[in-house]
């Protein structure tokens, strides 16, 4: 019994980690107008259960329609208390999210900044990003929020350049997984963070990031600790990392 448990655990995470990195990235590239008919339903829940101007019942719409209609990437409610509890306590005025997807961890953290606060995020994915403006604009927090079309890689660098950013004081990475250690080195080395940044990382468990774990778990420049919880809307384990660079 506890052996067939076991191995209905394994196939599930299986199945789990091949949607996450294969087949929704590849419905949005190579089948588009089905993953817009998906993202139109999110869109239309947000509109039809969430009061314009009210960010807290867009948050509860998207999540309400995930539990019960179509399941999709977002952070979550679960993990999403624990984003926000760290936004809070961090109290940033410079953020930057890699990762927009439909804008529900943008409005998330939005909601929780101080009058003055901006928010950078990145979403490389036209059609996604389309979606996540019109979230925005529901959830009423345009005036705090930048979205930038275009990939991480690209935009890291240009911080400083093109939005007069000196440093952020808090990152939420929640791209796609390969891109979590090369961005934090490459934020590193363009000086984008200061003693103090918080680096908080969605997905660290499922579908993982171990390169990056053994980066900021052993590196003397990050103080890092994890949240257990559970992958968006599912019982499967998964959690964030928080990580202080130390300078
Ligand atoms: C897991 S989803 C983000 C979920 C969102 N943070 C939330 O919780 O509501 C990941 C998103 O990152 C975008 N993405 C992946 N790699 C990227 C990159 N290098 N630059 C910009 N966007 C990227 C994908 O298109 C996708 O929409
Ligand atoms: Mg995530």
């Amino acid at each position: 019994m506890l052996l067939v448990l076991l191995c209905w655990c394994v196939e599930a995470t299986v199945l789990l980690y091949v949607l996450y990195s294969w087949l929704i990235p590849t419905a949005v590239q190579f089948n588009g107008s089905l993953a817009l008919l998906w993202h139109d339903r999110l869109l239309k829940a947000v509109r039809k259960r969430a009061t314009r101007g009210d960010p807290q019942s867009v948050i509860s719409a998207i999540d309400h329609f995930c539990r019960h209609n179509e399941w999709a990437m977002n952070v979550g409610d679960e993990k999403g208390s624990i984003l926000d509890s760290v936004v809070s306590e961090v109290n940033p005025e410079k953020v930057l999210e890699l990762g927009t997807y439909c804008g529900y961890s943008t409005v998330r953290i939005a909601r929780l900044l101080p009058p003055g606060a901006r928010l950078i995020t990145l979403e490389f994915n036209v059609d996604y990003a389309a979606i996540a403006r019109q979230v925005i604009a529901w959830a009423g927090l345009e005036d705090k929020i930048q979205l930038v079309e275009g990939a991480s890689e690209d935009w890291i660098p240009r911080m400083k350049e093109h939005f007069g950013i000196e440093t952020f004081d808090f990152v939420f990475l929640d791209h796609w997984k390969d891109r979590y250690l090369p961005d934090t080195k490459l934020m590193e080395d363009c000086g984008l963070l200061r003693k103090g940044t918080v680096l908080l990382a969605d997905n660290v468990i499922c579908p993982g990031v171990p390169d990056y774990l053994e980066y900021v778990r052993n590196s003397l420049s990050y103080k890092s600790c994890y949240f257990k919880s559970h992958l968006e809307y599912t019982k499967a384990e998964d959690g964030l990392e928080k990580s202080v660079f130390l300078g």
